[in-house]
């Protein structure tokens, strides 16, 4: 039988891709509220209480109040915003980032799409920490850069008019970033991470990176015991890749990059062992948002997992 889904925010980057990944596909029928009527709030209340699932690309404010305007309890929610990310009555969506993870997601009512950038963090770092491969209490520092999209329609309109001259954006500079505690929170770890995020002239696409001096750490692994523990861990995966290969020459973010709902990780140790560069790279509007939130849906669905998703 075909489901009813209602995206709340379709008009917006995310709410848009997620369409475009369930186009066509017979499982789903798409409840659509046209223009005039996507922020009317009768309108919205039914649409949220008749669909069988609803997704949210909103801000974290209006996803709270269509949460909240949710009274059927049939109506099963997946949360793209930031809103409940770590509320523990939301069922974390990343099914592959710890064991038993897809099976809550499956039976949940109530799910959270993970950030984009958490999605590469936690991606390379929680299966190491809790192999105790690396230290929960040592302070990481994550280094990011992403397309403009991971924005959405504000930072899109920046970069393609009044900002057309900005190459490199650096942002999150009051150390404050909305990702840092879900970060810290589902890696379970000790200290805040440090996160210096940056923006790019790009579209889509991100380059999420760890970089770890291994002799300074007690008890750590080495490199390749790192890479084998994600390779193990993320073994038969059709989205997340463990690159097991010598340390390509570049990775390349390219500036208008087709869309992909993968997760591409790397683990690239120095001559000498001692230091390692994590690297995980991901489309912010795939496994970062739009691929991760139609996974999460044939999950909760029991359907394919992959159906719809661009992992070539
Ligand atoms: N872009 C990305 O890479 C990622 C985004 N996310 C999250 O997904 C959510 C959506 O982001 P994104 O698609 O980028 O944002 P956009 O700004 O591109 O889209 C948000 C959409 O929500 C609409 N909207 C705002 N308030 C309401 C309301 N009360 N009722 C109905 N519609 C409303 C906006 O309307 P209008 O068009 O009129 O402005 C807009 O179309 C955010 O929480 C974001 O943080 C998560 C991971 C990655
Ligand atoms: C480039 C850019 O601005 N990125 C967004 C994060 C995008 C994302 O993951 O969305 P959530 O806001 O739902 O977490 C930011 O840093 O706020």
């Amino acid at each position: 039988m075909t489901k009813s889904i209602f995206i709340d925010g379709a008009a917006g980057t995310t709410g848009l891709e997620i369409a475009d990944r369930l186009a066509g596909r017979d499982a789903f029928t798409l409840i659509a509220l046209d223009d005039a009527k996507r922020k009317d709030v009768a309108a919205k209340r039914e649409a949220l209480n008749d669909a069988d699932f609803v997704i949210l690309c909103l801000p974290d404010d209006a996803a709270k109040e269509a949460v909240a305007m949710t009274t059927s309890a049939t109506t099963r929610i997946i949360d793209a915003s930031t809103a409940y990310r770590i509320d523990p009555d939301w069922a974390y969506g990343f099914a592959e980032f710890r064991k038993g993870q897809r099976e809550r997601i499956a039976s949940a009512r109530l799910v959270s799409n993970p950030g984009c950038y958490p999605t590469g963090f936690l991606g390379l770092i929680a299966p190491l920490v809790a192999a105790g491969l690396i230290p929960a209490d040592w302070p990481y520092t994550v280094n990011a850069v992403s397309g403009y999209s991971g924005g959405g329609k504000a930072l899109i309109q920046r970069f393609e008019s009044d900002g057309a001259d900005i190459g490199y954006r650096s942002y999150g500079l009051d150390l404050a970033h909305k990702h840092v505690p879900e970060m810290q929170t589902h890696a379970g770890l000790t200290h805040a991470p440090i996160f210096a995020p940056a923006v790019v002239r790009a579209f889509r696409g991100m380059v999420v990176e760890v970089p770890l001096p291994l002799s300074a750490m007690t008890g750590a692994g080495s490199a390749d015991a790192l890479r084998n523990a994600l390779y193990a861990h993320y073994a038969g995966s059709p989205v997340v890749t463990v690159h097991s290969e010598a340390a390509p020459s570049e990775l390349l973010m390219h500036a208008d990059q087709a869309p992909s709902d993968r997760l591409d990780l790397y683990v690239l140790g120095s001559p000498d062992g001692s230091q390692v560069r994590l690297i995980a790279m991901l489309d912010n509007l795939g496994k970062g948002a739009s691929g991760a939130a139609v996974q999460n849906l044939n999950i909760m669905a029991g359907l394919d997992e992959t159906a719809g998703l661009r992992l070539s």
